[in-house]
Order: structure tokens, then sequence, then C-alpha cells
């Protein structure tokens, strides 16, 4: 029974280069995000990984994540599934402005708790906790499925939209999960027990 999660954080994208918020805003990977997202499926490709199926956002940067990685295991074709659900949280008024002149006019501590925080959401945007009533239902009802009846699942999504993942995944609690940051391209595997529960987890830096 193979059972496995992998989830991948997009390559970095134009907006992560220039520090700006992006949630929702729909850019492209720079080249470093293609090579960081070939990278990653290299990585899988070498664990000698093969997907049963593939879940990804409504957003290119994930979408073209996902493709590289498939391409890179040599499963190009495979059965894609794109859902809002696994969008970026929205970053509401946010969006589009400079993370470091955010900090500059709303100070530091303020815009640390807009992005890090658990429940406090940032003007006209969604917490992470928000995030999470989206993304976990959605993987209890389209993705946890296919875990249990033994497949191996890929999931290329966004930094905060994995974070509310890996939060219910691993019982984290709402301090937990202020410290937890995801990396571009980055591979994480989880090896789920056949009760749901974590039974190993791989970070593929
Ligand atoms: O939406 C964004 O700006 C980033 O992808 C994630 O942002 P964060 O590091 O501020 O959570």
């Amino acid at each position: 029974m193979s059972r496995t999660l992998v989830l991948v954080r997009h390559g970095q994208s134009e907006w992560n280069l220039k520090n700006l918020f992006t949630g929702w805003r729909d850019v492209e990977l720079t080249e470093q995000g293609h090579a960081e997202a070939k990278a990653a499926g290299q990585k899988l490709k070498a664990l000698g990984l093969k997907f049963d199926i593939a879940f990804t956002s409504v957003l290119k940067r994930a979408q073209v994540t996902c493709q590289h990685i498939l391409d890179a295991v040599g499963q190009s074709d495979l059965e894609t599934i794109r859902n809002v659900a696994l969008n970026e949280r929205d970053y509401g008024d946010l969006s589009g402005l400079n993370k470091d002149d955010a900090r500059a006019k709303w100070g530091e501590e303020q815009v640390h708790i807009w992005r890090r925080s658990y429940d406090v959401p940032p003007p006209g945007g969604e917490s992470l906790k928000d995030t999470g009533a989206r993304v976990w239902p959605y993987y209890l009802h389209d993705m946890q499925p296919h875990v249990l009846r033994g497949e191996t699942v890929l999931v290329a999504a966004h930094g905060n939209s994995l974070r509310a993942m890996i939060m219910a995944l691993e019982g984290m609690t709402g301090e937990e999960i202020v410290k937890l940051e995801l990396n571009t391209g980055i591979p994480i595997v989880y090896r789920l027990n056949a009760d749901s529960t974590v039974a190993s987890k791989e970070v593929l830096s």
C-alpha cells in the first residue's frame, strides 16, 4: 500500500522575486522557479515515485509547477484536477503591495501577524484559518480517499494553502503553524497510515 501524499509549493514566481504580496493574482514563474519545479520532479523521480492523480490550484504558477514535475517523472498526461480550493490565501487589499513597503507603513509586527498568524486576516483577505476552511474539506472529500485507497497523490499548490493542509494533517496548533515556512519547489513526502494519520514525513530539500 503506497498511501503517499506529496505536497509541493510552486517554484519562485515573478512576484516572489519582486517581494510583492501575491495571493490570488495569477503571476508567472521566474526562470529560477521553472528550474526549481523541474528539480522537484527529478527528486521525486529519484525516489521512484509514480503518481495516480495530481491536484493543483487554478493559478498558473502552481499548474506549471505540477506539469514540470509530471514531465520529469514521465507522466506528462496524468489526470490533473484543478480546483480553486487549493488557491493561495487571498491577501485582499495587500495584493500587489511590496512587503517591505507594507512593513514601513504598518510596522514589522502588524505585517508579521497578517502573514503568519492563524486567525487574523489581512484587510479584505483570508486568515490562514479561513484558507483552511476551504482547503481541508476539499482534501478530506476529494484527495484523502485516493490516498487511503493506496494511491500516490501529487499536490502542487501554494505556501499558505499547503500550510493550512499541513496544520490539519499533522494536528498542529495555531501557535505551532506560525513557525512553519515552506520553501518554493521543495517536495514534502507523507506516507499515511490506514487510519489517515501520518506515518512518516520526508522533506526533499
Ligand atoms: O501570496 C504571497 O505573497 C506568497 O506566495 C506567500 O506569501 P507569504 O510568505 O507572505 O505568506
